[in-house]
């Protein structure tokens, strides 16, 4: 115990020297910044966005110094040379430069996760610090190499089979749920690590059973990517692109806390800039607007817009007769149609064809030469002349994505012209009002059409011209102010040029992608890929043209109508052969007889399930109450909520979620709220940060509670199968099941 004692404290003297060093940082990067402010706005603009710039700079600095506040270090290395290494959330060196913690994503932090008893990698001990606050109160010690250490080592202990650093992992793994996802960078296991250093290049398919870690391993992977190819990432940005936002408030704290903000999160239906997508529809409906065939949909829409009239047209302008003839329009949009422009832009070649042939019909008629110079007066008169205006119009006319796809729902005629493909019962399907809001699997569409009609981007080519010019030169200043204020390494020398260009209130990397719809990242992250249409997999591909993805999910949870079933079949077409796939097999979060017995129905349903291990079982972790008639079903699943609820509050709180069909929920919620735990319960997109939830399957996904309540799960399960998998795995401690109609196939052993 003495040797243990000792140990503690030694570590408590690094630890607080740690401390000391993040201090002494914070405080000099607050001075300089107050120093840099207390300058105030004077000086000439190229001074004033120079101190902006580094304003910023250090606002970010503090905030990244903020962020790392808990479990700044949390493991150590002995190594085999006599070097010791302590590994932590941020690198740090001391005032000469000396390492003091190794950043966890550093190639010298990689053995801390990777090394084994049989390839030790040069490590002879591997430390878990378990601290709380900034005291440490434990160790957990694994010893790779024994005749390295030599017998008899305090501290000393098995190496657990398969998991590294068990006693820290099941600690962190039985800790209260909060509504919010926590990082795992103290805990990451051997296979985990291996894909969040795999390579930025190609895509990478993360497949894996619930609660493998995919989400925890995609989050830790866009924070590695970042650190390791900052100047290539952090220009163009990283894209994460998540289920709902309720999910993505559910992980938003995971990067900040390991020292990265500059990520963009969106779901698909909010990919669109400046487009809330928050209308309802069927499955059925979304499935088939999911539909790869939909391209070509969009695309025929696209060309009827551009048509040659039937008759010639005769036309008086000034007193002479032009005609737009059919074989003139024909030849002006084959014209038009050669250039391959998207259909707005290339409409510019077709005026210019069609007031070309006018205009020549019109100075024949004049009887003599014209000089050149006189012509463009006379294509002029014709172009806004309202006629010749209208006639060139309905030839090839001007559209949004907007006002394309409102037409072609609202329009039979159109819809069959563009979509012949489609029964007349499917085209029904896509009918709708003007008007209407749209919907998530809307998106997709939009996009393609955007793609096919082009924006009028004459003005934002002129002045991409002039910023290219610029660039160089504010390139090379910023690099030359890196240079001479010792600032190198903390920003690249491309970000501060950014910050020195942009005017007016900066925006960041993030912000102006967001708002971009013809942004390309440097990398995406999908979420809960399964779920994702083909037409979504092709609005996703235009912003990644390097393909460099990391694409997370479980073809065994899908519940969209047309979400993937199996990689390669949703893939290969979209990716051909360019992506790898790895597995993860070890499930962190639900109790081994809950994850077993949801593993069951969903083979006896059918599901492509992906082999699982639990790390763990907890005493009691399935309950299952049969209640006498489906009027008592939500009554007695309010009880068990607020027994739930009880026995949390009795230990170190945590979250409770209750989980029925959609067709319940009202009653449910009322249920609850006539019982003494309605103060408990959460409501919007805030629910989660409540103790108690009320949500359908298919809002759970990706998200954990501690008890799952999960009422009648035969009718779960007759809506999707997919949606059952999901819900009965969302539980870390307990899923108490409330039925009265037979429990599905599988679920009784
Ligand atoms: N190495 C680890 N150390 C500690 N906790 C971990 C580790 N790996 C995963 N976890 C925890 O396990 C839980 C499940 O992780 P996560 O949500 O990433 O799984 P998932 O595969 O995305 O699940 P699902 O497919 O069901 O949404 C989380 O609480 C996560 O923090």
């Amino acid at each position: 115990m003495a040797g243990r004692e000792s140990e503690l404290s030694g570590e408590q003297k690094v630890v607080d020297a740690l401390y000391d060093r993040l201090d002494a940082l914070r405080a000099q990067t607050r001075e300089r910044l107050r120093d840099v402010r207390r300058d105030g706005p004077s000086g000439s603009p190229q001074n004033r966005s120079e101190r902006d710039a580094f304003a910023t700079l250090y606002e970010d600095r503090v905030a990244q110094l903020e962020a790392v506040e808990d479990r700044l270090a949390f493991g150590r290395l002995d190594l085999r040379d006599g070097d010791r290494r302590y590994v932590g959330r941020i690198g740090l060196t001391d005032a000469d430069h000396s390492t003091m913690l190794t950043d966890w994503r550093a190639p010298a932090a990689q053995a801390f996760y990777r090394a084994t008893a049989a390839h030790p990698d040069g490590v002879v001990r591997r430390r878990h610090l378990v601290t709380r606050g900034r005291s440490v109160t434990g160790l957990e010690d694994e010893v790779l190499d024994l005749d390295a250490i030599g017998a008899g080592t305090p501290g000393g202990a098995d190496v657990a089979a398969g998991l590294t650093g068990e006693g820290a992992l099941l600690a962190a793994l039985a800790a209260g749920r909060t509504g919010r996802m926590g990082d795992i960078v103290a805990t990451i296991q051997a296979e985990q690590d291996a894909i969040i250093r795999s390579e930025l290049s190609g895509a990478l398919v993360v497949q894996g059973g619930p609660g493998t870690g995919k989400t925890a391993v995609a989050l830790h992977r866009a924070a590695y990517l970042l650190y390791a190819h900052r100047r290539l990432l952090e220009r163009s940005g990283v894209l994460l692109v998540g289920p709902s936002r309720v999910f993505l408030r559910y992980i938003d704290q995971v990067l900040p806390s390991l020292g990265e903000t500059g990520v963009v999160t969106t779901t698909i239906a909010e990919l669109y800039p400046r487009l809330v997508a928050t209308g309802a529809e069927d499955d059925a409906v979304a499935e088939l607007k999911g539909r790869p065939a939909l391209a070509g949909v969009v695309a025929r829409a696209v060309r009827q817009r551009q048509r040659v009239p039937a008759r010639p047209q005769e036309i008086r302008v000034e007193g002479r007769t032009v005609v737009v003839t059919p074989h003139d329009v024909g030849e002006s949009i084959a014209r038009a149609r050669r250039n391959h422009r998207p259909h707005n832009l290339a409409r510019v070649t077709f005026v210019r064809e069609m007031l070309a042939r006018l205009g020549d019909q019109y100075v024949e008629q004049l009887g003599y030469p014209l000089p050149p110079d006189e012509r463009g007066e006379i294509h002029e008169e014709l172009r806004s002349h309202r006629e010749v205006r209208i006639a060139l119009n309905l030839a090839w006319m001007p559209t949004t994505p907007q006002k394309l796809l409102e037409d072609l729902y609202a329009r039979p005629a159109r819809l069959e012209a563009a979509a012949p493909e489609l029964t007349p019962a499917e085209r029904r399907l896509l009918a709708r009002e003007p008007g209407a809001p749209w919907t998530p699997a809307d998106v997709p569409l939009l996009d393609e059409a955007a793609e096919l009609l082009g924006e009028d981007d004459q003005a934002a080519r002129a002045q991409q011209r002039v910023d290219a010019e610029n660039r160089a030169a504010e390139l090379d200043y910023a690099r030359r102010v890196l240079q001479s204020s010792g600032n190198e390494g903390l920003v690249s020398a491309e970000l501060l040029a950014d910050r020195f260009a942009s005017g007016g209130p900066r925006l960041t990397t993030a912000e102006r992608a967001a708002a971009d719809r013809t942004w390309t990242y440097a990398h995406v992250v999908v979420d809960e890929a399964q779920e994702l249409s083909p037409m979504a997999w092709r609005m996703l591909l235009r912003r990644v043209p390097t393909r460099s993805m990391t694409i997370v999910g479980d073809v065994a949870q899908t519940s969209a109508r047309g979400g993937a079933r199996s990689w390669h079949p949703t893939l290969d077409p979209v990716l051909g052969s360019s992506w790898r796939l790895a597995e993860l097999t070890v499930n962190y979060r639900t109790p081994a007889a809950v994850a077993d017995a949801a593993q069951r129905v969903a083979r006896a349903a059918g599901l492509p399930v992906s082999p699982l291990t639990s790390a763990r079982d907890v005493a009691d972790s399935l309950v299952v109450d049969r209640v006498h008639d489906d009027p008592a079903l939500v009554a007695s699943a309010a009880g068990h909520a607020a027994v739930a609820l009880e026995s949390l509050a009795g230990g170190d709180g945590g979250r409770v979620a209750v989980v029925a069909a959609s067709g319940r929920v009202r009653a449910l919620r009322a249920a609850v709220e006539s019982t003494g735990v309605a103060g408990a319960l959460g409501a919007g997109p805030t629910a989660l940060d409540a103790p108690l939830t009320l949500l359908t399957p298919r809002e759970t996904k990706g998200l954990e509670f501690d008890v799952v309540v999960l009422v009648e799960p035969a009718e779960v399960g007759a809506g999707s199968a997919g949606d059952l998998y999901v819900a009965m795995t969302r539980p870390t401690q307990q899923l108490r099941v409330v039925h009265h109609a037979p429990l599905p196939d599988g679920f009784e052993v």
